[in-house]
């Protein structure tokens, strides 16, 4: 056969793949139509690995590998076509705009906070910088503070993020894509730790350290003057001091504030016992519905990416193209899911500006999934 002939056979070909292909968008057009309707995600992973395994089972392995790139590609723009259909960037640009007119200006004060811990946690400093006159409810895990907000029981919640010498709190990641909240507002704060211990407690006597695994961290280097003391994890700094204050041993210690040694009657024996003096953690407060304050800078959101190469270049170009620098970058692992990951991002944007607001409707079509965690500015 000449190559006129089979260029002819391709083009004859192509005619019914582009007639399949439009016939293809417009079923998963109306299956939008049914998510919609009936509140279920765009994405359907198995549904996509039924496809995949039916339409490769008895394919020479060569072409099947094709036939993969091919469909992988297929799901890819049938979804991007039912996010369009469904109007994702649409409902983002109405929620960011009817915030801006209804957010109160600053936080307000007369508020209930929920902080992770007990009396003279780092969380509570954090609040009580943000709020003036709030009555806090101690909650005893961080998920506690999510669920507190989540429920209305209270106003707002304080959760650590990031500390600079340790790098991120996990376990607060993991919630932002369990609970639904936003983030108001974000507060730097200089965090200096001490060894504390009860009156007559010495360093010789030393025998089990008690601290939250951040504070463990961070004083790594001190902890090592005590080779024989086993270093305990407790929930919260907090939580470690009241444990000593309240135990009868007089050979254990507590990594915290000199706050909270304070408040529970203890000693300081070591002051500024972290690794560097450079030592802060990011707390971020949060609130059920989403509030965009005055002066805010900053914006958070959390993303999927299809694995091809470029998907997250593709993510990254769209803030480069508006000139937006990406303050943090975090991948964290989707539980349930092998190799399959998250990233959350901050950005410098400011929201109020138009150009941020496409940005993100842009980003809502590049995704596999974008959740808007909030725009806030930091103090
Ligand atoms: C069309 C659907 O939505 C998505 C796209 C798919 C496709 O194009 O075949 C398959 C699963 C979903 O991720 C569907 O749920 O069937």
């Amino acid at each position: 056969m000449d190559i006129q002939e089979l260029r002819a056979g391709i083009d004859a070909v192509d005619n019914q793949i582009r007639d399949l292909f439009t016939q293809r968008m417009d079923l998963s057009s109306q299956i939008a139509d049914y998510k919609r309707s009936n509140k279920l995600p765009i994405l359907d992973r198995t549904r996509e690995r039924e496809i995949l395994a039916r339409l490769t089972a008895d394919q020479d392995p060569d072409l099947a590998n094709y036939t993969r790139m091919l469909f992988k590609t297929l799901f890819d723009m049938s979804r991007a076509y039912q996010s369009a259909r469904m109007g994702e960037s649409q409902q983002l640009e109405e929620q960011i705009k009817s915030a801006l007119e209804a957010s109160p200006r600053k936080l307000p004060q007369n508020v209930t906070v929920a902080c992770q811990g007990v009396e003279g946690a780092y969380s509570q400093i954090a609040c009580d910088k943000l709020f003036a006159s709030a009555g806090v409810m101690f909650m005893d895990s961080f998920e506690g503070v999510a669920r507190a907000v989540g429920s209305g029981l209270c106003d707002y919640g304080i959760l650590p993020i990031e500390n600079n010498l340790y790098g991120s709190v996990n376990e607060v990641y993991d919630l932002m894509r369990k609970h639904s909240f936003y983030i108001v507002r974000s507060i730097k704060l200089r965090i200096n730790h001490s060894l504390v211990v009860k009156p007559g407690t010495t360093d010789g006597d030393i025998r089990e350290i008690f601290s939250h695994e951040q504070a463990i961290g961070q004083c790594s280097e001190f902890l090592k003057k005590y080779p024989n003391a086993k270093v305990t994890i407790c929930e919260n700094t907090a939580m470690a001091a009241k444990h000593v204050a309240q135990s009868d041993r007089s050979d254990v210690a507590a990594i915290c504030s000199a706050e909270c040694s304070e408040l529970y009657g203890l000693k300081q024996l070591h002051r500024d016992i972290q690794n560097s003096d450079n030592n802060y953690t990011r707390f971020i407060c949060i609130a059920k519905d989403l509030q965009i304050l005055e002066g805010v800078n900053k914006v958070s959101i959390l993303f999927r990416v299809p694995h091809r190469p470029g998907s997250l270049y593709e993510v990254l170009s769209t803030f480069a193209t508006v000139g937006v620098n990406v303050s943090k970058l975090e991948s964290r692992p989707i539980p349930g899911h092998d190799f399959d990951f998250l990233f959350y991002a901050d950005v410098d944007a400011d929201c109020r500006e138009e150009q941020t607001v496409k940005m993100l409707c842009d980003l809502t079509r590049c995704t596999e999934e974008m959740t808007f965690l909030g725009a806030y500015s930091e103090a």
